[in-house]
């Protein structure tokens, strides 16, 4: 079954035509890297699939659910199977860490930020909250201010989030965008060590096409709004990955896959 399916979606911002008839299928349990140069258009693409933003024209399905079809309950439901990672963490800065956790579980038992605050979450969510803590490393910072934390800590507070959401797809939209190498690392690790535990589909976002080899099951690479590179990462050359990010070649001047790739890792 498909976990994403996006048929020939557009989306303006006023005269801007940022996506430009994309399509793109992604199967359930696979980890998919998009690859693309500032400004063509992926964190739209991540925000759209999301609900977070609405397109002009297309179609998207997730889940077998087509967004265009859903009622707003319907939408906040679905919204649920999706987590969301972001470059800039997006955690409640003034609140535990422990706290942030249990927000995940916003839409269960009409659970939301306010009864997080408030200590009304049932036994069982505390419960879930700490073992989503102890699966990223930091039950021992769950009383923490969320400000303390560094950076891949911050991330790997958002990353116990989305577990405590139960989420099915994971969108990660630069997740490792503002750590040190050997943070972003870490991160990527941990990310890909939950969703091969729990089966999750994944979609992220990387600008190091080194990583995108390493982690991505598939890499597909966008320039101008439009899918333009689509292949398995064992055929995939760091050359037709640079392509992407040289200003000066046009979509259909983008290699196709090539299968010359003895010096890249095959698993
Ligand atoms: N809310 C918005 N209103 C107007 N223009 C926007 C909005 N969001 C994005 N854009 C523009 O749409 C284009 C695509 O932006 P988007 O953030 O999707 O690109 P991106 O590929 O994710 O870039 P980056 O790699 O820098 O994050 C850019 O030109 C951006 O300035």
């Amino acid at each position: 079954m498909k976990a994403i399916s996006v048929h020939n979606l557009h989306k303006h911002y006023g005269q801007l035509h940022v996506l430009r008839g994309l399509t793109l299928e992604i199967t359930r349990g696979e980890c998919v890297i998009l690859l693309g140069a500032n400004g063509c258009g992926k964190s739209t693409l991540m925000r759209c699939l999301n609900g977070l933003t609405s397109h002009d024209q297309g179609e998207i399905t997730i889940l077998g659910d087509s967004l265009t079809h859903l009622s707003k309950p319907q939408l906040r439901q679905l919204r649920r199977k999706v987590g969301v990672v972001f470059q800039q963490f997006n955690l409640v800065q003034n609140v535990s860490v422990f706290q942030n956790v249990l927000y995940g579980a916003k839409g269960q038992q009409r659970f939301g930020l306010l009864a997080s605050l408030a200590c009304l979450a049932t036994h069982e969510l505390r419960e879930r909250a700490m073992a989503s803590l102890e699966r990223v490393g930091l039950a021992h910072k769950a009383h923490a201010d969320c400000r303390q934390l560094s950076g891949g800590q911050q991330q790997r507070v958002a990353i116990a989030r989305t577990l405590m959401q139960d989420a099915e797809i994971i969108i990660a939209d630069e997740p490792i965008a503002s750590l040190d190498p050997k943070a972003g690392k870490e991160i990527m690790d941990l990310l890909l060590d939950v969703v091969s535990e729990r089966r999750l589909t994944v979609l992220c976002t990387l600008h190091q096409l080194e990583l995108a080899q390493q982690y991505g099951d598939r890499i597909i690479g966008m320039k101008a709004g439009q899918i333009v590179l689509d292949t398995p990462r064992q055929q995939v050359a760091l050359a037709t990955m640079q392509q992407l990010y040289q200003g000066d070649v046009r979509v259909d001047q983008i290699s196709p896959p090539t299968v010359d790739n003895a010096a890249l890792p095959t698993s």
